[in-house]
C-alpha cells in the first residue's frame, strides 16, 4: 500500500487523485494539503510542516508559488515528490532542481500517456520538417486555468528547440507584430473558455502542405493515471530528477 498525501486536494486535480485513489486498493491517501477548505475522507492540513500522518510519496497539483515550500518541507520529512503543476517560473523550477540531489522528485507538466507520445512524434517531425515547415503551437483550456501558455505547449516548444539545438525563438502570440515571421521562430498560442480539459496541437506550416500533430485530453483521469503511475514509480527511486521518459525507460 502507497501511503499518498495530496497538496491541493481540494482543487479540481486533487479531487480526482482523491477519487481514484480511493478506487485504487495499491493506494491510501493519509492527508491532503490546501489554503482552501473543502470536504475530504482524510485530514486536510495548510502546510506540509503540519501533517502528521506517515506518508510516502506527496503529489502535487496546486500553485506554482506553493512549490519551493513544500519541497523544503519534504526534504526535511526524506518525503519523493509528484511535481504536476505548471507555470513554474525560473526561480521555482530551481527549488525543484535543488530539491532532487536530496529527495525523489518527478515533474512532468503532463502526465498523460497520449502528450508523451506526441513528444516523440514532433520531434521526429520536427528533425525531418523543421528547414522548410514553420512551426506553430496551439493550446486550449478552460476557464479556470491561471498560467498560460500551458506547460504542456512549453514541454512541446523545448522538446522541438532541444532537437533542433536550440536554434528556435518562441514567440507568444502576434499582437502587434508587423514584421514578417521569422524562420527560426516557434509560435505559442493560449486560447482559454468553457470547460475544456485540454487541447495542444503542433502545426508544421509549409508550402502547400500542412501536418497537424494534435491531442485532445477528454477527463481529468488521463492525468490522474499518470501521477499516480508516477508515484509508485518514484517511491522506489534515489534521490534525482525524475520525468515521464524516466517512467517510459523503466517499462
Ligand atoms: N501535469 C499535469 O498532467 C497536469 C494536469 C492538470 C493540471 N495540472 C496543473 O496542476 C495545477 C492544479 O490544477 P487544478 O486544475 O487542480 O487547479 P485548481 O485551481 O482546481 O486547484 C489547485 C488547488 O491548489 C490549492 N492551492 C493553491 N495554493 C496553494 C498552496 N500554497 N498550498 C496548498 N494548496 C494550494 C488551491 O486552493 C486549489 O484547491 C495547475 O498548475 C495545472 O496546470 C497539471
Ligand atoms: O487543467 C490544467 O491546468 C492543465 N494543465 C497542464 C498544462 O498546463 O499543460 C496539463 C493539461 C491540463
Amino acid at each position: 500500500m502507497i501511503r499518498v498525501i495530496i497538496n491541493g486536494c481540494c482543487g479540481k486535480m486533487g479531487k480526482v487523485i482523491a477519487s481514484m485513489a480511493s478506487q485504487n486498493p495499491e493506494f491510501e491517501v493519509v492527508a491532503g494539503i490546501d489554503q482552501n477548505t473543502c470536504q475530504c475522507e482524510f485530514p486536510v492540513y495548510k502546510s506540509l510542516d503540519d501533517v502528521k500522518e506517515t506518508a510516502d510519496v506527496v503529489i502535487d497539483f496546486s500553485y506554482h508559488t506553493a512549490v519551493p515550500h513544500l519541497l523544503k518541507a519534504a526534504i526535511g520529512k526524506n518525503l519523493p515528490v509528484v511535481v504536476a503543476t505548471t507555470g513554474l517560473d525560473d526561480e521555482e523550477i530551481n527549488s525543484v532542481i535543488e530539491a532532487s540531489k536530496y529527495i525523489p522528485v518527478f515533474r512532468s507538466a503532463n502526465m498523460s500517456l497520449g502528450i508523451n507520445v506526441l513528444l516523440s512524434l514532433v520531434k521526429e517531425a520536427a528533425k525531418i520538417l523543421s528547414n522548410d515547415f514553420d512551426i506553430e503551437i496551439l493550446e486550449m483550456h478552460h476557464n479556470m486555468k491561471k498560467d498560460s501558455p500551458s506547460g504542456t505547449a512549453l514541454l512541446i516548444a523545448d522538446a522541438i528547440n532541444n532537437v533542433l539545438n536550440d536554434k528556435k525563438e518562441y514567440v507568444y502570440g502576434r499582437h502587434s507584430k508587423t514584421d514578417l515571421r521569422d524562420k527560426n521562430e516557434i509560435g505559442i498560442h493560449a486560447l482559454r473558455g468553457g470547460t475544456v480539459v485540454g487541447e495542444h496541437e503542433v502545426i508544421f506550416a509549409g508550402h502547400d502542405e500542412i501536418i497537424k500533430i494534435s491531442h485532445s485530453a477528454r477527463s481529468r483521469e488521463i492525468f490522474g493515471n499518470g501521477a499516480l503511475f508516477a508515484a509508485k514509480f518514484l517511491v522506489n527511486q534515489k534521490p534525482g530528477l525524475y520525468n515521464m521518459e524516466s517512467l517510459v525507460k523503466k517499462g
